[in-house]
């Protein structure tokens, strides 16, 4: 009976249309034992979905058909589905049909280690099912474990942090952030770029130095962050912001001695004890971290299963902070954490006693079109709403995009005068043009070499000249994709003789890594550039830039690594360039979302570059939301 399922899974699997694994996930569940076609085509497309970050198959999805919902072409949903036999015909019969099935654990049941399970009206594979009901859970206790807070000590200290600007904005959500998250074992801030994230967790951690009295210089602080760069990225902000305000409240705190005892920030990775060759860390509840307050910046590039791994570790007495823009794009893998945990955050929804609160612990009225019925974590959210560094037009930009005003973006780019520019119906040779261009810089800084300078010196100048300007694709395939286009700036590059190849290594190349390696210490997603090594002459080595410093590997080392002169808009997070293009392609549905493009313009620091083709659809775009289902906000109750 399933015959005509596994044959029209066959031709749709070679025709590039399924995942692989999704077929063998399926054959999978059929060989453990009776299962009805249609749970087999549940299992299915419960697989594809997570392939494409969803963490669950909502059943009213799969009853609808969650064929537009996979991207997939009109129709190959049906067609599948039309090999199944008949199948039932809304939630309520998917539920019964698959909770009859002995490969779907319910909650309530005896539990065999089913590998579907079914909660409420979704469908999980387990590992998703686990991590998002550790993840509530862990954050509904965290968010719930509030503590009495000496409120006129609190406000006295926040006052003296604060004292030497003029709030941009009333509210002054800076210090409602502080005071809120000072009360609790979690809180979560939010805010556009240059909101004031890192400027307003300094005072924060002040803040708390100041009021732990004694303990204060028992306090065990760390910083993270998923990626490398934006490690060391927070550790400089955090750095000059407390070394700033260390000038200005001199002896009253130990500033100094807390900015010198953080130690560096770290990768999520690292900070847990990531192990060669095994999904498991070395910290975990049976061996917590050994902190008191952990901050970790970029959250919304923290996947589900790495927010379970971190909940998980952390100690029930620490404090977590996460901070990060709920409005860019999720992470690669599954999950959409910080979206699903800021649920509220522009709503606010925030309760009387927590009005009350932040009221007698800041000084700071919230206005009453926030309040409401949020959950406890939205009592721990706050969202910075007033850029600071990004008010220009390409902030202007990326609040139209973001607030979906197609209109409002049109104008801002057909301004074209100042930082934002748009070379509409264009060509992939103007892109590939702009890129050689882009480029020439840290080029000639190559090619002119360390002359009788330190070397380590010119590697760094040469490594910044290089992150001042980035092209950042949708897509990977095609002329407009990172592909092509690496393909075609190298090929043009060579041609203007700014690098010479001599194979797939050369100096110059910039390359990204695009696998965990713990014995060379490079990490998916780092980024570097191929020089020659002093030490040893016709060598050539990748260097990387993590802050001010410069680490490096012999490049024969590397393994997964591919050119970097284009790179996709998902990897660029936490990383800011000077000057950031953004190549969409031709609109084929479902790839360009608003989260993608207000990601890419937000990577620009003074300007940016926007490279569309006929027919891109940018409108369309701005209007698409990404949707990635996900149970979280419901177990959180908000
Ligand atoms: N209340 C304030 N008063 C004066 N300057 C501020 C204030 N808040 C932020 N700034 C300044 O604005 C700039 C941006 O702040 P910050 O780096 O903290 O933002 P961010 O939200 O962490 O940005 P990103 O998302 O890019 O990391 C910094 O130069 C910071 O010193």
């Amino acid at each position: 009976m399933t015959d005509a399922l596994w044959s029209e899974v066959t031709r749709l699997t070679e025709a590039g249309e399924l995942r692989r694994l999704s077929g063998a996930f399926a054959r999978f569940c059929a060989s453990l034992g009776a299962a009805s076609p249609a749970v087999l085509l549940a299992a299915l497309a419960l697989s594809e979905m997570e392939g494409q970050g969803h963490s669950c198959l909502p059943l009213a999805d799969l009853a609808a058909g969650p064929g537009e919902l996979l991207g997939w072409p009109e129709g190959q949903w049906q067609t599948l589905a039309g090999t199944a036999g008949p199948l039932p015909k809304n939630a309520k019969a998917w539920r019964a049909e698959l909770g009859a099935c002995e490969l779907v654990f319910q909650a309530g049941e005896f539990d065999y280690g089913e590998p579907l399970v079914l909660d409420s009206d979704r469908l999980y594979l387990r590992r998703y099912w686990r991590d998002e009901m550790a993840v509530a859970d862990a954050i509904r206790a965290r968010a719930q474990d509030t503590h009495e807070v000496d409120t006129p000590e609190v406000r006295r200290w926040l006052d003296l942090l604060f004292a030497s600007h003029r709030a941009a904005e009333s509210p002054d959500w800076q210090k409602l952030a502080c005071a809120i998250a000072l009360r609790g074992s979690v809180a979560v801030i939010t805010g556009g770029p240059g909101t004031g994230k890192t400027y307003t967790v300094a005072r924060l951690l002040a803040l708390l130095l100041a009021v732990a009295g004694e303990d204060a210089g028992r306090r065990r602080i760390a910083l993270a962050a998923p990626t490398g760069k934006a490690a060391a990225r927070l550790k400089q902000s955090i750095d000059k912001a407390l070394g700033d305000l260390a000038q200005r409240v001199g002896d009253a705190l130990p500033l100094r001695a807390l900015a010198d005892r953080m130690g560096a920030a770290r990768t999520l990775h690292s900070l847990l004890g990531a192990r060669p060759d095994s999904r498991a860390f070395a910290h975990h509840a049976g061996n917590p971290l050994d902190v008191d307050v952990l901050i970790v910046d970029e959250a919304s590039m923290v996947h589900l299963e790495m927010m379970a791994a971190l909940l998980g570790a952390l100690p029930a007495g620490a404090t977590l902070i996460l901070l990060g823009d709920k409005d860019q794009l999720a992470s690669v893998e599954a999950g959409a954490v910080l979206g699903d945990l800021c649920h509220d955050a522009q709503a606010g929804n925030y309760s009387a006693a927590t009005l009350a609160y932040a009221q007698a612990a800041s000084g700071e009225a919230i206005p009453g079109q926030f309040s409401g019925a949020g959950g406890p974590l939205a009592q721990q959210t706050v969202m910075l709403r007033h850029s600071r560094r990004f008010s220009g037009p390409i902030g202007q930009l990326a609040l139209a995009v973001n607030a979906g005003d197609a209109d409002a973006a049109d104008r801002v780019l057909r301004a074209g005068d100042g930082p934002v520019r748009w070379m509409e119906n264009a060509h992939p040779a103007q892109a590939v043009a702009l890129g050689v261009a882009g480029y020439r810089g840290y080029l000639e800084l190559v090619k002119a070499g360390p002359g009788a300078g330190i070397h380590e010196d010119w590697v760094r100048q040469v490594l910044q000249r290089f992150e001042a300007f980035r092209i950042l694709c949708a897509v990977r395939e095609g002329d407009w994709g990172v592909a092509g286009l690496n393909t075609a700036i190298e090929e043009k590059l060579e041609a203007a003789r700014l690098i010479r190849r001599g194979g797939e290594w050369y100096v110059g190349r910039p390359v990204m890594v695009t696998r965990n390696d713990y014995g060379t210490r490079v990490f998916n997603g780092d980024i570097g550039l191929t020089l020659p090594d002093p030490e040893r002459p016709g060598s050539l080595r990748v260097y990387f830039l993590e802050g001010d410093a410069v680490r490096s590997v012999l490049a024969t080392r590397l393994r997964d690594v591919e050119t970097a002169y284009a790179m996709t808009v998902h990897k660029s997070q936490g990383s800011e360039f000077r000057h950031t293009v953004l190549v969409l392609p031709q609109d084929r549905g479902g790839i360009v979302t608003r989260e993608l493009v207000y990601t890419g313009i937000t990577r620009a620091s003074e300007e940016f570059t926007l490279i569309t083709p006929a027919g891109a659809g940018l409108a369309q775009a701005i209007a698409r939301r990404t949707h990635r289902a996900s149970g979280l906000r419901e177990l959180l109750g908000s």
